[in-house]
């Protein structure tokens, strides 16, 4: 009897090695992965920085992703055009030329659940007078009065190009879409040589309690806060909370887990652009004790970094801030830069025994 090994053993065994290979490959990968988690309130723009990810650094959108998202795109209009409608009738405001009820009826009830991939004529005809009236315009400026997306307005701006047949969502209006995160997704990018697991969280309260299952072996996390909302009240309660606040209190009870011990934690004052042009017109001191110059952008993003410094204070290291527009593709790409050289520092500082013990 030959001892030599049958084809067949030599295939399994061959087989094998090729496993142990693949797993010591993946383990060594795991071992090279930060993770990166994404935590702050809803809007703060958690999911608009992984769309940045992807458009800088992964695979382009397929075209069923596009048509997926001029969906959504006609979707943020009717809900935009429904909030309006609402907030005009409750904050009694007149049309400078009312619209048809029936008309206003039918918009109302478009159920955005199911809407075809056409913005049918009627519709974009009612929309676009409706955006143009001067009653309506009043109603938007009086925005942080009722809850409204930060895409209304780019989106009812652009009603002329998306309700064409051709359309197709450009890189801006990906970024600018919104749907509300539900549950926890975890995304893979390769950043110049370095492996990143990003996950993105559902941040409306109802979401929160689904966090936990996120935080195991985490080495970074950023909190964005949309600094803008200093002024805006929170869509999911009943009860007229300061949505700044509530995210300075999130904050807070994040940076007190012991999941977060060692982890390098950044924040993102995310939609800057919005900020430096409200804080001209609406004052910080109606919401917060703050005693500097009225409408200096500087002195109040000082005011409100240092509010988030001090509640960060206890950890004892100076809190690593950007000043944010996640929507601006090139800015967020030099951003990530800074923001990945600085998560590497502190884990080699936390590997040599460093600060965060
Ligand atoms: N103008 C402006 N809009 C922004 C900015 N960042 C995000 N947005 C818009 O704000 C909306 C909300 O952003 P999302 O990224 O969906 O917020 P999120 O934190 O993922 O929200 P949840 O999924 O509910 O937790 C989107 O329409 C974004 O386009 C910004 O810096 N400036
Ligand atoms: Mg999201």
């Amino acid at each position: 009897m030959s001892c030599l090994p049958t084809p067949e053993a030599r295939h399994a065994k061959e087989v094998n090695q090729q496993i142990q290979r693949d797993l010591k490959k993946h383990k060594k990968d795991l071992k090279n992965t930060k993770k990166l988690l994404l935590l702050g309130t809803g809007e703060s723009g958690k999911t608009t920085f992984i769309k940045q990810m992807r458009i800088l650094h992964g695979k382009p959108y397929s075209q069923a992703e596009l048509d997926n998202f001029r969906t959504l795109v006609y979707r943020n209009i009717y809900i935009a055009v429904q909030i309006l409608i609402d907030a005009m009738d409750r904050l009694s405001i007149q049309y400078e030329e009312a619209p048809v009820e029936a008309e206003t009826n039918r918009i109302l009830e478009i159920d955005y659940e199911n809407l075809p991939d056409q913005l049918p004529p009627a519709d974009y005809s009612y929309i676009n007078k409706f955006w143009k009236d001067k009653g309506v315009k009043q109603c938007f400026e009086k925005r942080n009065k009722f809850q409204i997306s930060d895409s209304a307005e780019y989106f009812l701006d652009a009603l002329d190009r998306v309700k064409e047949d051709d359309y197709n969502p450009t890189r801006e209006d990906i970024v600018r879409v919104r749907l509300k995160t539900v549950g926890v997704h975890e995304y893979n990018f390769n950043i110049h040589g370095q492996n990143f697991l990003m996950v993105d969280v559902g941040g409306q309260r109802g979401e929160r309690r689904k966090w936990i299952s996120s935080f195991e072996n985490v080495q970074s996390v950023i909190f964005l806060t949309a600094i803008s909302e200093y002024d805006q009240v929170l869509a999911e309660t009943e009860e007229d909370d300061n949505r700044l606040l509530e995210s300075l209190q999130l904050f807070e009870t994040i940076i007190r887990y012991p999941w977060f011990k060692n982890a390098a934690i950044v924040v993102f004052f995310n939609k800057f652009d919005l900020f430096e042009k409200k804080i001209l017109t609406s004052n910080l001191e109606e919401y917060f004790p703050y005693e500097g110059p009225r409408a200096d952008v500087e002195e109040a993003k000082n005011y409100i970094e240092q509010m988030f410094s001090e509640v960060y204070g206890g950890r004892g290291e100076k809190l690593s801030t950007h000043f944010t527009c996640a929507t601006d593709t090139d800015a967020m790409g030099k951003i990530f830069e800074a923001v990945k050289s600085y998560i590497l520092s502190q884990n080699i500082k936390e590997i040599a025994g460093g600060n965060f013990s």
